[in-house]
This record gives structure tokens, sequence and C-alpha cells, in this order.
């Protein structure tokens, strides 16, 4: 199994490398890519760890030998917000940087599993389809969007607030990835109750949570830690279930068929070729059918976009 990284020497990906480097199956190949000239170096790093995981390093323009035999590409090439800057802020460099590589992944891997981190999410997702549908080579079933950080915050702020082990938390968030488009469905959160304030209050704080980490950094930049963690929590959960686990189940933002908009986040089965099954997220409450009616034209509106990138 091999597993490239793109964007590998940035906050993002030198975390999700050393992740992934600690916790591929033995015998996985890592392949790092990053325009930065330290990426090989990255790679030389990481290799002085003592597991049983191949990893090559490469720089430069065309990130074609790191692609070649990729099972999973994840990429998280691009740049993050600064305090005061929406997602979509990102739109402008992001939107080229993920159609060219892209076009790169279909000419190279076509065939891979591709999860999507660069913002914004919404969008970019839209432009990777369109680029592999230009291409001739779109499998819904192996494109993804990944959500799996507002997944790790909720699990944790309802630990916090509830004195509970985050670990034994499991909560869907369903939607997109940018403010009112991230849908936590605490309702379904089995065995915790919660008063309307709390679920007010606990829905707002994950849909800004990304916002409260680019100004607690001051300009440094957005999540990187915490997102190395939620990508690499994606990237082996598709790895293990490419190598024939069964039950592997995630939220990602898919081309499911979602009756709410052409992508649309929600727990899917993961399989040996991707998407095995969407999953339904179930029964909601009033508070969520809201608040999901009230995203829609948002979401629809950001992928409408990605598309129109595109032509
Ligand atoms: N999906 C999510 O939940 C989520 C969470 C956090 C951040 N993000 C997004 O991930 C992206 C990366 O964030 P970061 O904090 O790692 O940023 P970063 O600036 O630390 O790293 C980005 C890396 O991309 C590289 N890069 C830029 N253009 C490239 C290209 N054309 N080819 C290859 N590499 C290229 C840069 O050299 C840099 O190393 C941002 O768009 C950010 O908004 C998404
Ligand atoms: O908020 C950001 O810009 C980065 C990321 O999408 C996040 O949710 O932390």
């Amino acid at each position: 199994m091999k597993v490239a990284v793109l964007g590998a020497a940035g906050g993002i990906g030198q975390a999700l490398s050393l992740l992934l480097k600690n916790d591929l199956p033995a015998g996985s190949e890592l392949s790092l890519y990053d325009i930065a000239p330290v990426t090989p170096g990255v790679a030389k790093d990481l290799s002085h760890i003592p597991t049983d995981v191949a990893i090559e390093g490469f720089a430069g323009e065309d990130p074609t030998p790191a692609l070649e035999g990729a099972d999973l590409v994840l990429i998280s090439a691009g740049v993050a917000r600064k305090p005061g800057m929406d997602r979509a802020d990102l739109f402008n460099v992001n939107a080229g940087i993920v159609k060219n590589l892209i076009e790169k992944v279909a000419a190279t891997c076509p065939k891979a599993c591709v999860g999507i981190i660069t913002n914004p999410v919404n969008t970019t997702v839209a432009i990777a389809r369109e680029v592999l549908k230009n291409a001739g080579v779109y499998d819904k079933n192996k494109l993804f969007g990944v959500t799996t950080l507002d997944v790790i915050r909720s699990e944790t702020f309802i630990a916090e607030a509830k004195g509970l082990k985050a670990t034994d938390i499991n909560v869907n968030v369903i939607g997109g990835h940018s403010g009112v488009t991230i849908l936590p469905l605490l309702s379904q959160v089995q065995g915790v109750e919660f008063s309307d304030e709390e679920i007010a209050s606990l829905t707002d704080r994950i849909q800004n949570a990304g916002t409260e980490v680019v100004e607690a950094k001051a300009g440094g930049g957005s999540a990187t830690l915490s997102m190395g963690q939620a990508a690499a929590r994606f990237g082996l959960s598709v790895v293990a279930a490419l190598n024939g686990k069964q039950g592997v189940v995630e939220c990602a933002y898919v081309d499911g068929g979602s009756e709410h908009a052409e992508f649309f986040a929600q727990p899917v089965l993961l399989g040996l070729n991707g998407v095995e099954q969407v999953q339904s997220y179930g029964e909601i409450s009033s508070f969520e059918q809201t608040a999901l009616n009230d995203m829609l034209d948002t979401l629809k509106g950001d992928i409408v976009k990605g598309v129109e990138f595109v032509k």
C-alpha cells in the first residue's frame, strides 16, 4: 500500500507524515511531496524512525514521482488562514493548486483514493471532481473531502462539557467544512443529555473551532497538529479498508447521491474500492433540521464555485 502526501513540508503535512510513518501497516510506502526544497529532508528525518514503512521525499514543480503507484493521496498543499479571513478567502490561491495537483493525480495514479484537506474543502473537492471528470477517470467512490477534524473536535468538546472520556464519544458531523455547513448531530450522541443552551453553544463552538485556532495562533497559521491527527485517522481508516478490514466507517464529504447537495459530509462505510456504502445519518432533531435547511444555499454555492472554476 502506498500513501502520498502532497503539501508534506507544511504544518499539516509534517504532522501527518510523522503519524503515518509510525502507524501505517508494516510494508507500506509513504511518499512525501511539496514544492518546498526541504521535503526530501523531511523524509530523511522521518526515515530514522524505526518502523517498517519505507519513505521517500520529492520537491519541485512536479509531483509525478511521488504519485507513481499511489493507492491513497492526501492533499494539504496550499495556503492557510490568518485572523480576519474566511476559508473562502483562500480560494484564489488554493483552487489553482488543487486543480494542478489533481491533473497530475489523474495522469499518474487515476485509481487512487484522494482525500482533500486544502481549504475551502467545500469547493476544492468540487474542483477535483471536475478535473477528474475532464480526464475521464472520475470515480465518485474514491474522492473525499477530509472533514475528520470536525469529528474529533466534537468528540473532544462533548467530553469536556460532560466530564466524559473523549474516546468513548461517537458523533456524526454532516454537511460540509466551513461555518454553518458544519453540523454536529449532538442529538444522536449515546448516553448524553444536552440542554437547548448546551446544544446551541456546542454547535457554535464546533462550527467556529477553526477560527478559535487561527486567532490563538495570531497570524501563524491555522490548525496543523489536530488536523494532522484527523487526517491520519482518516487516512489510516481508508488504508485499513483497502487492505480488507470490514466495518470501517468515517464521516467524509463525498459525492454520495445526497438529497441535499452534490457533495455532502455523512458517514460512509469504507471498503476495498473506497466508499463501499454511503450511510444514512439517521434521525435528527428539529434544531438540527433547521440548521441543515439553513446551510444548503451556502453549501450549494460553494460547490458551484468549484465547478465554475474548472469550466
Ligand atoms: N480540511 C480541514 O479540516 C483543514 C484543517 C486545517 C487546515 N486545512 C487547510 O490545509 C491547507 C494547508 O494548511 P497548513 O497549515 O499545512 O499550511 P502550511 O502553509 O503550513 O503548508 C502548506 C504547504 O503547501 C505547500 N504548497 C504550496 N503550494 C504547493 C504546490 N503547488 N504543490 C505542493 N505543495 C505546495 C507549501 O510549500 C507548504 O509546505 C490550508 O489550505 C488549510 O486551510 C484544512
Ligand atoms: O479554519 C481553518 O482555516 C482551518 C481548518 O479548516 C480548521 O477547521 O481548523
